[in-house]
């Protein structure tokens, strides 16, 4: 039978991925992301996915390994996850009233056979223009401290987010269009 590992620890991936009707196990990377704030956000996030994918396919060496990294993209900056509330409101401060890009990048490995596909999805958000009211009222419901830019557009998002442009499930951390026409190509789903 064919094995496809989900090599990441986050929920959302593993919800999204689930969603496909795939039967799949999900095995954590021990890798050290790359996350200089000034790099260049497609190369970076290709970059992690593929670490975190080669990490556990080259010790599941017959199975599919799908590994993923997204990040928030402004000013010509990049922001990651936040190392406290403090980075987390100035983060939602920064995007207040402004578009803003999201990159998820995705790697689809197998040692077996060399397989190795990578690709790259960008979508944009636009946040509407809050207070420190909202952001704690934000924080009371969403935890930012897990997150690229200190935000989830899956929950809460009435409080923060006026729109975006692109593919929702991407922003969440995971481009399922993308990632269907991947796994269509190895045969793992029509
Ligand atoms: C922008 C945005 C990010 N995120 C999340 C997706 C990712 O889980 C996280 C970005 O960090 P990542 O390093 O991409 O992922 P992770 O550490 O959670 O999981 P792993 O590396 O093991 O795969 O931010 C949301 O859930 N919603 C959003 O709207």
């Amino acid at each position: 039978m064919t094995k496809l590992i989900l090599a990441s620890a986050s929920p959302r991936r593993k919800q999204l991925l689930a969603e496909l009707g795939l039967t799949f196990d999900v095995m954590v990377a021990d890798v050290t992301e790359h996350e200089d704030p000034e790099t260049d956000p497609r190369v970076m996030v290709t970059h992690n996915a593929a670490l975190k994918a080669d990490w556990v396919a080259t010790r599941h060496p017959d199975a599919y390994v799908l590994g993923a990294d997204t990040t928030v993209f402004i000013d010509q900056r990049v922001l990651n996850k936040p190392a406290d509330l403090a980075e987390a409101r100035v983060m939602l401060k920064k995007l207040s009233g402004r578009t803003h890009t999201v990159f998820t990048g995705v790697a689809l490995r197998r040692v077996a056979d060399g397989l190795r596909i990578d690709e790259g999805v960008t979508s944009e958000v636009t946040f509407k223009a809050f207070d420190d009211a909202v952001i704690d009222a934000y924080f009371k419901i969403v935890n930012p401290l897990d997150k690229a830019g200190a935000y989830g557009i899956q929950d809460g998002r009435e409080l923060i987010v006026a729109g975006w442009q692109g593919s929702f499930s991407n922003i969440m951390g995971l481009p399922m269009e993308a990632l269907k026409q991947i796994l269509a190509r190895c045969g793992l789903v029509k």
